[in-house]
């Protein structure tokens, strides 16, 4: 099998996984092309971490496809291993190394490695290069088998939940190297619960739900699927939302919004929208106090699509 340079870095297509008769996941197609940052969103027990250890190599699929830098992540798992990185529990270190001391030893298997100082300041871990691995907070050990992950120059890299537990600054750090990879053109799929993660660093969101694809997009595009847009403006008198007729195209309609003074403009919104309604406003005499574009977030989205059942 030829490793291909030209493939997704990651191709998905037809995953089943049953473990007895539980369906873990069930026919997902996934797609992450190179330099790319892809987030699997799911509920508990959606399939992602199941997906994750597919491709990493450590379960077998029982139908599908899975093509890892052009690979099969199981006949192909040296070469595989190789290229990419992933966060191993318990951060595949020895108890009493060192943090400086385990993260120059991995360094030490590559030759052309990532400067390992670089890694423990981006990490906020040069003041433990001393601590030994047991004498590490939790969040501490999660970031230095995150620089274990990436030492390598990894052209993909897998992380599941790679802040789950963090605090605030620790999160950040690694959201900062999460981009730094990217822009490094390294591919990147992650598992998160933290809407506010895949927004800020998926050029892809897979929702997923009992193992199942149910979404797919950029954050925004997922934002915007399947909402009515629209406008909602607040003006400092009771009008009629007639007074917004004439200004409307055929695809707005204007409701009388939930409160005196508020009005409900559904449509896609455009810059002309903005200026023929506060030009139409102007002309009325009518003070506009508020305007404000609807969207959903992402956890709305996330919530209409999964439910709001607890698994
Ligand atoms: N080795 C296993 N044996 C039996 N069932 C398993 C095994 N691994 C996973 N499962 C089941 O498969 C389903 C998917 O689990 P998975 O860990 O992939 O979900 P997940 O999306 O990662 O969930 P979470 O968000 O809770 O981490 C769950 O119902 C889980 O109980």
């Amino acid at each position: 099998m030829t490793p291909s340079t030209h493939s997704p870095a990651l191709q998905v297509e037809g995953l089943v996984k049953t473990f007895g008769t539980t369906t873990a996941v069930a026919g997902l197609d996934l797609t992450l092309e190179r330099g790319q940052v892809m987030a699997l969103l799911g509920p508990n027990g959606a399939g992602k971490t199941t997906t994750v250890e597919i491709c990493e190599g450590f379960l077998r699929p029982d139908a599908g496809n899975v093509r890892v830098l052009g690979m099969d992540p199981v006949t192909g798992r040296q070469s595989v291993r190789n290229r990419i990185g992933m966060m191993l529990q318990g951060g595949g270190a020895y108890p009493g190394v060192r943090a400086g001391e385990m993260l120059r030893l991995v360094a030490a298997y590559y030759t052309d490695p990532l400067d390992p100082d670089w890694l423990l300041d981006e990490l906020g871990l040069s003041d433990h290069v001393n601590t030994p691995y047991r004498r590490l907070s939790g969040g501490q050990q999660q970031r230095l088998s995150l620089a274990i992950a990436v030492m390598g120059r990894p052209e993909l890299v897998f992380l599941d939940e790679p802040t789950a537990g963090l605090d605030a600054q620790a999160r950040l750090a690694v959201w900062d190297l999460v981009r730094a990879l990217r822009a490094d053109g390294v591919a990147v799929l992650l598992t998160t619960h933290l809407m506010d993660e895949a927004a800020a660093l998926a050029d892809e969101v897979v929702i997923v739900d009992r193992g199942r694809q149910v979404a797919a997009g950029s954050p925004a595009e997922l934002e915007r699927d399947g909402t009515t847009e629209g406008v909602t403006l607040v003006v400092d008198t009771d009008v009629a939302p007639s007074l917004l007729d004439g200004v409307l195209g055929p695809d707005h309609t204007v409701t009388a919004g939930s409160a005196a003074g508020v009005l409900e403009v559904d449509g896609p919104v455009s810059p002309g929208l903005m200026t023929a309604l506060c030009t139409a406003l102007q002309r009325a005499g009518v003070q506009l106090t508020s305007l404000a574009t609807r969207t959903r977030s992402l956890e709305e989205v996330f919530l209409d699509l999964t439910g709001r059942d607890l698994r």
